[in-house]
């Protein structure tokens, strides 16, 4: 687990178990402030992931699940189910988890009687963020063999990451950290090359997780990478996801396919991380994947003309291995994960 659960979880529900309300960790307060935030309507649910006071794929998921059960508080129809799922749905595109939740929680609330509908909402969102949890920390234990086999004595394992794809991303565990948290627990020595990760600078959410956590890491701008992975300082690169499509071509944050592409040239091992929940087996080739575009003031270029694009796309060919709950395997073989 990753460090400061205890004290800052991501997303947790009322203490008191009355499926009332939800809280996050306000991660647009990060790193300077760690503020929890209760939120007790749709509307709060939608503004949090809007403005990515919780973000990253799995954690998306999990709170638009919770926006559902928030949601039909007073009225759980047919009709309030469609907007309040539209509502969560159009609060941003790329991050596939989130649709695939809200697909999940349509499917069993049209199942459910009226009535139960509610209950039912806070027990399928539970489960969502429970198996969340699970699958984060069996992506860690299969990716911690990936470590293992680079292990040199105590010379640190050196890990390159991008965004963050750690703790802070998910309900718990992280995706592309797990495996590093993994082998901190084990006591294998391991450095993580920490990418600040222009505009929003989610790389300082990497590095304030790994540093509550206790694990070496260095913060670099996100164009000292090739320079590194020139000098032989990384030993293989660990991402995590927002939607993996079915050929395995990856969207992710912005800045993982120039990674991937040094990768390549300097033939340090690439691979993605994410749960299941994040391959989208409808969506044939990245090239399908819808990459959202945010707000210009994001770059702060004042009146300069600006394109923020939040994702891009790394092509499979340049994926060495995608890690999740059920192993690791190479990217144009995910088919077999396909229940
Ligand atoms: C474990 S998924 C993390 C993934 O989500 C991030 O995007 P954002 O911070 O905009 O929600 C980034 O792409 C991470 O790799």
């Amino acid at each position: 687990m990753g460090g400061g659960q205890k004290d800052y979880p991501t997303l947790i529900e009322d203490a008191g178990g009355r499926n009332e309300s939800v809280l996050i960790l306000d991660q647009t307060r990060l790193p300077s402030e760690a503020v929890m935030l209760r939120l007790v309507s749709l509307e709060d649910a939608a503004h949090a992931i809007r403005v990515m006071q919780v973000r990253g794929a799995p954690l998306i998921g999990a709170t638009a699940a919770y926006g559902v059960a928030l949601g039909l508080a007073d009225d759980a129809g047919d009709t309030r189910l469609n907007h309040v799922i539209d509502t969560l749905a159009a609060t941003r595109p790329t991050a596939v988890n989130l649709h695939w939740a809200l697909a999940r929680m349509r499917r069993v609330l049209q199942e459910s009687a009226l009535a139960a509908r509610r209950d039912a909402a806070w027990n399928e969102a539970r489960a969502i963020a429970t198996e969340d949890k699970a699958a984060n920390a069996a992506i860690g234990q299969h990716g911690l063999s990936l470590l293992q086999a680079r292990q040199q004595g105590s010379r640190p394992i050196n890990v390159m990451t991008h965004c963050n794809a750690g703790r802070l991303a998910t309900v718990d565990n992280g995706t592309a950290i797990s495996p590093v948290y993994a082998a901190h627990a084990a006591g294998l020595p391991v450095h993580v090359w920490v990418s600040e990760t222009r505009p929003r600078n989610q790389g300082l959410l990497t590095a304030w997780e790994l540093r509550e956590a206790g694990v070496p890491h260095t913060l670099i701008a996100d164009n000292a990478a090739g320079l590194l992975m020139m000098q032989g300082k990384v030993d293989l690169v660990i991402v995590g996801a927002d939607r993996i499509a079915a050929n395995g071509d990856t969207a992710n944050k912005v800045g993982t396919y120039l990674k991937a592409l040094a990768a390549k040239a300097h033939g340090v091992p690439f691979y993605v991380a994410a749960p299941l929940s994040t391959i989208d087996f409808a969506c044939s080739s990245g090239d399908r994947i819808p990459i959202e575009e945010r707000a210009a003031e994001e770059l702060g270029a004042g009146d300069t003309p600006v394109a923020n694009p939040a994702f891009d796309v790394t092509p499979a060919a340049l994926i060495d291995g995608i890690i999740s709950e059920r192993g690791i395997v190479r990217p144009g073989t995910l088919e077999q994960w396909n229940a």
